[in-house]
């Protein structure tokens, strides 16, 4: 095993998936690093549930050459016993309790039982474990998928959408369970739509889209879609136009909006930045109604990166 190897979970390169004459992963390189949270993040259809279930060995690669933990992508039985999913929605049986289910998929797969209690503490489900299964919340049988998915102490686990369909409070019990899980020396890959979903639990990000890859890496490195600016906005058109003179022969880029006056940050700390627009304004008389920091969110820098249509 190369030092890289040892660094990255899955380290792929051209992973690539034909349905006949339909490419719906098209040549994608990723890298998941040892011990991350893995966001893998696209709109309907971009080809996330096809990603993991190639790295699963439950789809066939078209193309593509790489490791999963060290083991050649093209011969998944080396390392499945090391790869813990949830694809889609978990299938129980709903008038076993959430502890009967687990026994009985330790049976099938020959895990040691004696895992669970530390399996349902680790989801939150000790105190619940002998209810049904079919009383469950939505939150709570996804929890319990989860729980499924750690049987067997796996060093990668692999979440497709685990927060589907699930209402914030379920959601952020996931996120923290979703920490808890790499804290405990795994690595986790899980996939949603929506980056505002995951963004506070991901080390590293994927984003696809139309089976490509759009981005990959760390979210602060995430490309910003337009330019961070200071708006200003003056009592009258007249305080604009004055303030526009002001802030240009200072040697500031300024534009005229739709919602008043913006102020290229650049290079600049934009709180100093803001604080020396307000003293310009102020010591050339000028009024203002309005002076804030327009930033983008990770999501609006995601939403730059992939088209708007789905293809499912
Ligand atoms: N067995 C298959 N045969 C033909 N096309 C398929 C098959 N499986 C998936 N696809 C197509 O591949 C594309 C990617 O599907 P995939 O489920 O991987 O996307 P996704 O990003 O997981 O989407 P969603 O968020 O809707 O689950 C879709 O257009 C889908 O219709």
């Amino acid at each position: 095993m190369d030092t890289q190897e040892q660094l990255d979970a899955v380290a792929v390169t051209g992973l690539t998936k034909r349905y006949g004459r339909r490419t719906v992963v098209d040549h994608v390189d990723l890298h998941i690093p040892a011990g991350s949270v893995t966001g893998l993040i696209g709109p309907n259809g971009a080809g996330k549930t096809t990603v993991m279930s190639m790295l699963l060995g439950l789809v066939r690669p078209t193309e593509g050459r790489g490791s999963v933990l060290a083991h050649d992508l093209r011969e998944p039985t080396a390392y499945m016993s090391q790869v813990g999913a949830l694809i889609e929605s978990p299938a129980f049986y709903p008038n076993l309790s959430g502890r009967e289910n687990l026994v009985h998929l330790c049976r099938l797969g020959g895990h040691d039982p004696s895992e669970i209690d530390g399996i349902l503490d680790l989801v939150g489900l000790l105190g619940r474990e002998s209810d049904a299964y079919g009383s469950y919340s939505l939150g709570m049988k996804q929890r319990l998928g989860i729980g499924a998915a750690l049987l067997g102490d796996p060093r990668l686990v692999i979440l497709d959408e685990p927060t589907n369909g699930v209402d914030p409070t379920g959601m952020r019990d996931i996120r923290a369970m979703v920490r808890r899980i790499a804290d405990s020396g795994r690595t986790v890959l899980v996939s949603s739509h929506l980056l505002a979903e995951l963004e506070h639990v991901c080390d590293h990000l994927i984003v696809l889209d139309q089976g490509g890859l759009r981005y990959q890496g760390t979210l602060a490195g995430l490309p910003a879609t337009r330019d961070e600016v200071i708006v200003l906005r003056g009592r009258m058109a007249a305080d604009e136009e004055r303030l526009v003179q002001l802030l240009r022969s200072g040697g500031h880029v300024v534009e005229h909006t739709a919602t008043g006056l913006a102020v290229a940050v650049g290079a600049s700390d934009p709180a100093a930045l803001a604080g020396d627009l307000n003293r310009t304004a102020a010591d050339g008389g000028v009024n203002l109604v309005e002076l804030h920091h327009r930033t983008e969110s990770l999501e609006d820098r995601v939403l730059g990166l992939v088209g708007t249509g789905s293809r499912s």
